[in-house]
């Protein structure tokens, strides 16, 4: 099966003036350091660019300032004519991106990824198995595709990883580093799949590496040390501008060696613990002379046509592999097609019409629905957050009611049911919250801020999977209501979901707020809690607002989950044949009791506006 789309229509084609990627000027500065200072490129359709250079040479942060992962300090650029500055949404379309470190999503099989990212991009529904099919055929994974992620080895994921990038046939395929980490053979395996896709796919290929033999395999590349570009070409262009092959030659005296080099053949031989070496631009003819002019002995003789390490050391005047890892010992890839010959122009894939509405809402059901696959699987998980309010109830509420001699026993647990919903409600904003940071800092995050979606989108649909996970634990906790006295109707369930619903929704927004705020998932759970605790003991949820100080009975007017709490035991006594006057006391403004329709609205706008903020401060950069 092929995976080569159809032709293009005409307008959606990329013309052959327009390169499929173009940066002019571009330059990155942190606090104290230039990262990337000034680099300007080109890179024509289907041609495969490799970016050459060290650890910290720059290469990540370009890569990340093309995928609009990241906003340049100054400069410009285009992905397949879209400007990321003013469309980047057009360029994130029209781009595939492999990350360094893996973004896959561990807890999801290898199809439920690829079905995420196909919705996530807006495949054609109808096309997504097929293709699903298609690349996972297309890097050798048919047969693991129902099997978890979190089991996969390296060299899997990563060919799961190219599969996935490609799925929404972009013009443009980003790799960062696409072999680090990997065996020699899982890196050759890589390296297989790669050339087939630039066969199968009229794709673009920029690949940053600090692998001289993968370097070798690009029709052009540049290379990059202390953030700029010092040379750019075909890698026989470069080797070529060197000129003359390296000659190594270990012999019976070394020191006697050289000296007749200099006197009878005027070379110029360097010595060193492996021998002596030298250049010559006609190593044939050196050579003979070496054996046939030289009274020594020469064991041994060697001739190293220049690499692009020589290019790298020449240009910089240090190599490449100080301070890197060793290559790994495998055998260099083979070319797709003979370096710095141009790769044959094929039409590139079809640039996919902007979204629309139902783009962005077929991604927040992804979304969502991915949050509830994490639900199900995670057993502990659940069964530990059921377990807490359930024991709250039961042990708190009976140790409370012990305490409260007029109106405690059954009538205090039928009080506290509504607060231990609310405490309920509190799970999604933390979980939510403090998985957004993990997901940013585990780099899952990154497949979805890379991706056309809306911020927004992103964080409705988080925030939509953590209420629908609360109120399915509500619902759950609604089978303790009848034990405690609480009547079982449906309307009475129905009416508590809803304003559980709501309130859960305000509570999660609001976390990712804090989350953003905050940054750090480490700290995360216990910030949230700090701010988290007094809002409950003041809401009213524990003790009965009347019971409060002055003080505090007035700061829980201005505390809006009160008005969720009040709201919700309301509800309830409105379906309680006669509700304990002491506990159930509304919430009043002096004589003025808000309807509560006013409180539902309350919260409801509550959600809005959490929604808003973190989508405000929700950041697609990294
Ligand atoms: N968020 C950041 N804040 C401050 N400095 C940064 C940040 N990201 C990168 N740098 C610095 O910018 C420079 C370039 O880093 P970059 O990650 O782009 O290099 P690289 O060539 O990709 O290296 P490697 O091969 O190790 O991934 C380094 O000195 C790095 O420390």
């Amino acid at each position: 099966m092929s995976l080569r789309p159809g032709p293009a229509p005409a307008s959606a084609r990329t013309g052959p003036a327009v390169p499929a990627i173009k940066a002019v000027g571009l330059r990155k500065r942190y606090a104290d350091i230039t990262a990337v200072d000034g680099i300007d490129l080109t890179v024509a359709p289907g041609e495969s660019f490799g970016f050459l250079g060290p650890n910290g040479a720059g290469k990540t942060t370009t890569i990340a300032m093309l995928c609009t992962l990241s906003v340049p300090t100054s400069g410009r650029i285009e992905i397949a004519g879209h400007d990321t500055r003013t469309d980047p949404a057009g360029a994130r379309r029209s781009l595939g991106l492999v990350f360094q470190e893996t973004t896959l999503d561990g807890d999801l099989t290898a199809a439920e990824n690829l079905r995420f990212h196909a919705d996530l991009y807006d495949v054609p529904v109808a096309e997504v198995p097929a293709r699903i099919e298609q690349t996972l055929a297309l890097v050798g994974l048919t047969g693991h595709r129902d099997r978890l992620v979190r089991t996969y080895s390296g060299g899997m994921r990563r060919r799961l990883e190219i599969a996935r990038a490609l799925l929404h046939r972009p013009q443009v395929l980003f790799l960062d580093e696409p072999t680090i980490g990997l065996d020699p053979q899982a890196r050759a395996q890589v390296w297989r799949y790669l050339r087939q896709v630039c066969r199968s796919e009229r794709v673009t290929l920029f690949l940053t590496t600090h692998y001289l033999d993968e370097a070798d395999q690009c029709d052009r590349i540049a290379i990059i040390d202390e953030g700029r570009i010092v040379t750019e070409g075909s890698p026989g262009e470069l080797k070529s501008v060197l000129g003359a092959d390296r000659i190594d030659l270990r012999t019976a005296d070394d020191a006697a060696a050289a000296r007749l080099l200099r006197d009878r053949l005027g070379l110029a031989a360097t010595a060193g613990p492996r021998g002596l070496s030298l250049r010559a631009t006609d190593s044939t003819r050196v050579l003979r002379q070496v054996f046939t002019e030289l009274d020594i002995l020469v064991y041994e003789a060697k001739v190293v046509p220049p690499s692009l390490d020589d290019v790298f050391l020449h240009h910089t005047g240090h190599r490449i592999r100080d301070g890197v890892p060793a290559e790994p010992d495998s055998p260099p890839p083979d070319p797709g097609h003979p370096a710095g010959e141009p790769p044959s122009v094929t039409p590139p894939p079809a640039v996919p019409v902007p979204r629309g509405l139902r783009a962005e809402l077929r991604a927040l059901r992804m979304i969502w629905r991915r949050e509830l696959l994490h639900f199900a699987r995670d057993r502990t998980g659940t069964a530990v957050s059921l377990l807490q309010p359930l024991l709250f109830l039961f042990v708190f509420g009976a140790g409370v009611a012990g305490l409260l001699p007029a109106s405690g026993g059954p009538a205090y647990q039928l009080f506290l049911f509504s607060g231990i919903l609310i405490m309920a409600a509190q799970g999604p904003a933390v979980s939510v919250g403090s998985s957004v940071l993990w997901e940013r800092q585990n780099g899952f995050l990154r497949e979805m801020l890379v991706s056309p979606v809306r911020r927004g989108t992103l964080l409705m649909g988080k925030c939509l999977g953590g209420t629908t996970v609360a109120t399915c634990q509500a619902a759950i906790l609604l089978t303790a209501a009848t034990p405690i006295g609480i009547p079982f109707d449906v309307g009475l369930y129905a009416l508590l979901l809803i304003e559980l619903a709501l309130t859960t929704l305000a509570m999660t927004a609001f976390g990712v707020l804090a989350a953003t705020l905050v940054g750090r998932p480490q700290t995360f759970g216990t910030a949230l809690t700090v701010v988290m605790a007094p809002l409950i003991f003041l809401s009213g949820a524990m003790f009965p607002l009347a019971a409060m100080p002055t003080w505090m009975a007035t700061l829980a007017l201005v505390n809006p989950l009160s008005y969720a709490v009040d709201g919700m035991r309301r509800t309830v006594a409105a379906y309680l044949p006669d509700p304990p006057a002491q506990l159930f006391q509304q919430l009043t403004w002096g004589h003025w009791q808000p309807p509560i329709l006013a409180e539902w609205g309350l919260i409801t706008a509550g959600a809005l506006l959490g929604l808003l903020l973190a989508a405000r401060r929700f950041s697609r950069t990294t």
